[in-house]
């Protein structure tokens, strides 16, 4: 069977996944129309602006957006057109935790999927290429099939193909432009073999063959949950570590660089902090953590659970380091918090670490001055309204400000948390801000970030996560 060649490609979900790769297979490929499309009207409107005000911050995105769109690249609400008119379509649709019902707390909300497979479905009259582009529990392609065949109409079939996707934010265009690997799993048949092959074809415009995998659909579905899981467990393993740094007077900076020097461990991904936040991590092990109890197998199970409650463990000790450092009360002091996003160089805030330190120090009924250089003013009143659903956002309101820079968040607070690594806060002017401060000026470094012994020569009391407190040192 010959590969079908793919000069059309729908993709529904306009987000961070969707976007982002959509519009580089778009830049990569003159010859293939590329409509992205949602059912968020203002999010396509923003994809759409004529100032390139683009919904998501990604470095790089809005130069590939300006090159592509218009000339092969198109954001729409029109789902039925782009899915009629496609010959591949990429299901890049959110996959929540599950908040209620069978598996909440754990399992993938499977909604937005079944419910884009259930449009392609209805309205598709020719052969597709479906492509779960989503993060998805393993063998939800069997699911999506079982649908589609259900409701197809007479001459038309449809191929699925799960074809994970890699990137991490805030690196998203180099991840997407030199992936590390392209994964496409495929039923092992010659129909799934020739679709893998037309998918194959549209990366091999720029992505070296010998990085794109070709395996069954069942192992590709798993490997993305594999993959964030062994991630975030080296986070979690490393964390851990620094707890055991802060009580004996190691340096987690130097236990990271010693062990990431051995070639099967090697350097990345080893660099502690406040905790991992975004929103894969969690979601996808407690995705792994629900499907390996569904398979009785509970030891399993708790191994990976594990990861995950050691990353509350880490954001916990860190708020508890604060309080007891600033003599056991924070009660009416104010606490400067730098960053709010889940990492620097993104807008996104899903599962920052930096919402549960400010939850925190609330309840302890502390102020805040919150800046940071990207998230929008309403995302963080969100997420914080959504953190303390019990408290009216205006109370919270009396006890947060947003500030407009590190600087005037700095004023007057007893204490700077620092909870993203923004470079920016590497290279602010650290004896400004230590003139504006309430002394002692304490700073909390989540993020080893800043050279503690620098800001200490200014008069700064600092704290590094995984090294000792200064009183041990
Ligand atoms: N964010 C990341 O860095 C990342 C990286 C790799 C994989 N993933 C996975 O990719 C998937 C998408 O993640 P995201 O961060 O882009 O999510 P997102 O929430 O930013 O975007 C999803 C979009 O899908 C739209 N949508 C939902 N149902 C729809 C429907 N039926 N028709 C049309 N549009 C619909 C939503 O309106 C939303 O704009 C998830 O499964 C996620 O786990 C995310
Ligand atoms: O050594 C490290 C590396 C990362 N982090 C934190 O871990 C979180 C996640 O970071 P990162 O993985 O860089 O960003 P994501 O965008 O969440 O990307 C992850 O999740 C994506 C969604 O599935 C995957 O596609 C990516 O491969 C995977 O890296 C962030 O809070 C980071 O600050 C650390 O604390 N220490």
């Amino acid at each position: 069977m010959s590969p079908v060649k793919v000069t059309k490609i729908c993709c529904i979900g306009a987000g961070y996944v969707g976007g982002p790769t959509c519009s580089v297979i778009a830049l990569k490929c003159p010859h293939i129309r590329v409509t992205i499309v949602d059912l968020n009207q203002a999010r396509i409107d923003a994809w759409n602006s004529d100032d390139f005000n683009l919904p998501i911050y990604e470095p790089g995105l809005e130069d590939v957006v300006r090159q592509a769109r218009g000339r092969n690249l198109f954001f729409s609400t029109d789902v039925d057109k782009a899915i009629e008119e496609a010959d591949l379509i990429f299901v890049s649709v959110n996959t929540p935790t599950k908040k209620s019902g069978v598996g909440a707390g754990f399992a993938a909300d499977l909604n937005y999927v079944e419910l884009a497979t259930r449009r392609i479905a209805t309205i598709a009259r020719s052969n597709k290429i479906v492509v779960e582009k989503s993060t998805v529990p393993c063998r939800t392609a069997e699911s999506m099939r079982t649908i589609l065949e259900a409701n197809s109409k007479p001459n038309c079939r449809f191929d699925i193909l799960s074809n994970p996707e890699f990137l991490a934010e805030g690196t998203a265009m180099t991840d997407l432009f030199k992936p590390d690997r392209v994964l496409i799993g495929s039923l092992q048949t010659p129909e799934g073999i020739s679709a893998c092959q037309s998918l194959a074809q549209v990366y091999a415009n720029w992505v070296p063959k010998e990085c794109i995998l070709t395996v069954g659909l069942w192992s590709s579905e798993l490997s993305k949950l594999a993959a964030n899981a062994m991630l975030a467990q080296r986070i979690s393993s490393i964390n851990a570590l620094s707890a055991i740094c802060e009580a004996t007077g190691a340096n987690i900076d130097e236990v990271s660089n010693a062990v990431g020097y051995d070639t099967r461990i090697g350097p990345k991904f080893l660099k502690a902090s406040v905790g991992f936040g975004g929103s894969c991590f969690q979601k996808d092990i407690l995705n792994l953590v629900y499907l390996s109890e569904s398979l009785h197998l509970p030891e399993v199970a708790a191994y990976w659970r594990q990861v995950v409650d050691m990353n509350e463990y880490q954001k916990r000790r860190f708020s508890q380091r604060v309080v007891d450092t600033l003599f056991k009360t924070i009660t009416g002091k104010r606490i400067a918090v730098l960053g709010f996003a889940f990492k620097a160089d993104t807008g996104d805030t899903r599962e920052s670490a930096a919402i549960t330190l400010i939850k925190d120090f609330l309840s302890e009924r502390a102020f805040v001055n919150v800046y940071d250089p990207k998230v929008v003013h309403e995302q963080i009143w969100m997420d914080l309204q959504e953190a303390s659903p019990l408290v009216p956002l205006d109370n919270i309101k009396k006890q947060v400000t947003i500030s407009p820079s590190a600087f005037e968040a700095a004023q007057g607070a007893d204490a700077i948390v620092i909870a993203t690594e923004w470079k920016e806060f590497r290279d602010i002017d650290w004896e400004r801000l230590y003139k504006g401060m309430n002394k002692p000026a304490f700073v909390f470094d989540g993020r080893l970030l800043v050279d503690a012994e620098k800001l200490t020569k200014i008069g700064f009391k600092v704290t590094t996560i995984g090294r000792p407190s200064p009183l041990l040192t």
